[in-house]
């Protein structure tokens, strides 16, 4: 028991959530509510243990804390985990059972898709909660967040050009793609659109077959490597889509790059592993700058939705990278460490008017009424 708290200290709430009916086994961590509700995404996937599990939310949950704070919204930091196969475990029932510990947290947590989920499995949820975000505007949400998600990718990718080369130019330059999902897929169409080259990893042969098909009819240089080989390809940007922890010593030493930029949340194994980036000389892109875009879209779902309105501040991205880009130099720290400072100043900011408004109804974080 003692080991649990000293793992969550961090955090204010963890919840498990448990239907033996639906098979539902799930964890929702809420990092800090100091900037508002919780609001992160529902990732599912087959964890070897409830431990990787648990590990795996309360890391996501406290990036979610420094997004919100990197993306000037007014949420705060909270994730949700399912342990099951996303091919072979989902079911109805199951999303509604999760949408039933959801409403459970009256409002304290709104939730969406991350890996493994999809717009389509909350629907199901929100048969049992309003906290539901990024489903299909038809059931009045703002639509898949992983096209602004991949859209933002791509203002990463520029602005980490421009720091490496002058140019945000995203043709002439070549990228390694890990992982071909609902945003690695889009990130690496846009690419194959500019011209550029790419090597690309994924452990599900359809989605690569998916790829070679586009790039045949782009007429692009496309090179499949193993999920090992991907680390050391001779590419200029190395660009994690898949899962976390994949920036660490084993790997760091491999890499041929001038510059990391992707989506994958939590890609640092551990925060040192920035410093390790930059004795190689490998500008690194703070994941939670770069893939805030998913966030943006969802965040935007308290105003009428607009796109273009989305888009705009999705834009915010390249010039939030090259300011901690040029911080980090300045002060010759990490941009890991640039990106943090600038958020904990932030939060402790906002802290101070959250907790001054205090008596106040909220309004403005009633999303659906
Ligand atoms: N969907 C979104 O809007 C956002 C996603 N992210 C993060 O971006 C990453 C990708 O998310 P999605 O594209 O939504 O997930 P997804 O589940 O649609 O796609 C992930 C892809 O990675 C592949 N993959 C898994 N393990 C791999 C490995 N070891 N090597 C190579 N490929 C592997 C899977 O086969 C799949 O094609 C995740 O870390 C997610 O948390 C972050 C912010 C928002
Ligand atoms: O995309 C979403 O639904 C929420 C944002 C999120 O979970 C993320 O940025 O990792």
């Amino acid at each position: 028991m003692e080991d649990v708290f000293q793992k969550i200290k961090e955090h204010e709430q963890v919840i498990f959530c448990n239907d033996e009916g639906t098979g539902l086994r799930a964890i929702i961590a809420i990092h800090s509510t100091r900037l508002g509700p919780a609001l992160g995404g529902c990732r599912m996937f087959p964890y070897k243990s409830e431990a990787e599990a648990l590990e795996d939310c309360l890391r996501l949950s406290k990036g979610m804390t420094y997004k919100c704070a990197a993306a000037d919204v007014d949420f705060g930091g909270g994730k949700a985990v399912i342990i099951g196969d996303p091919n072979s475990d989902k079911s109805p029932e199951l999303f509604r059972a999760f949408g039933q510990y959801v409403e459970s947290l009256h409002g304290r947590f709104y939730t969406g898709t991350d890996m493994g989920t999809s717009p389509e499995d909350f629907i199901h949820a929100l048969k049992e909660t309003n906290c539901i975000v990024g489903v299909d505007e038809v059931y009045g949400g703002s639509g898949d967040s992983s096209v602004p998600t991949a859209q933002g990718v791509i203002y990463g990718l520029q602005a980490t050009n421009k720091a490496l080369t002058g140019s945000d130019d995203l043709a002439g330059r070549s990228y390694a793609i890990q992982g071909l999902g609902k945003v690695g897929m889009k990130v690496a169409e846009r690419l194959m659109d500019e011209g550029a080259d790419l090597y690309v990893t994924d452990i599900n042969d359809h989605a690569l077959g998916q790829l070679l098909l586009k790039a045949k009819s782009h007429g692009s240089a496309v090179k499949v490597l193993d999920s090992q080989e991907i680390y050391s390809a001779p590419a200029d940007i190395f660009v994690p889509c898949a899962m976390g922890g994949i920036l660490n010593d084993e790997t760091i030493s491999l890499l041929k790059v001038q510059g990391v930029a992707g989506s994958a949340n939590n890609q640092l194994l551990e925060n040192r592993h920035g410093q390790t980036l930059k004795d190689r000389g490998i500008l690194y892109a703070p994941d939670y700058i770069v893939n805030s875009g998913g966030l943006i879209q969802v965040a935007d779902e308290l105003y009428t939705p607009n796109k273009e309105r989305v888009l705009q501040k999705t834009k915010a991205i390249y010039t939030s990278l090259l300011n901690v880009y040029e911080y980090s130099q300045y002060h010759g720290i990490t941009t890991v460490e640039a990106a943090n400072q600038f958020c904990e100043n932030r939060i402790d900011a906002r802290t101070r008017r959250n907790s001054f408004f205090s008596h106040m109804k909220r309004p403005k974080w009633d999303i659906r009424g």
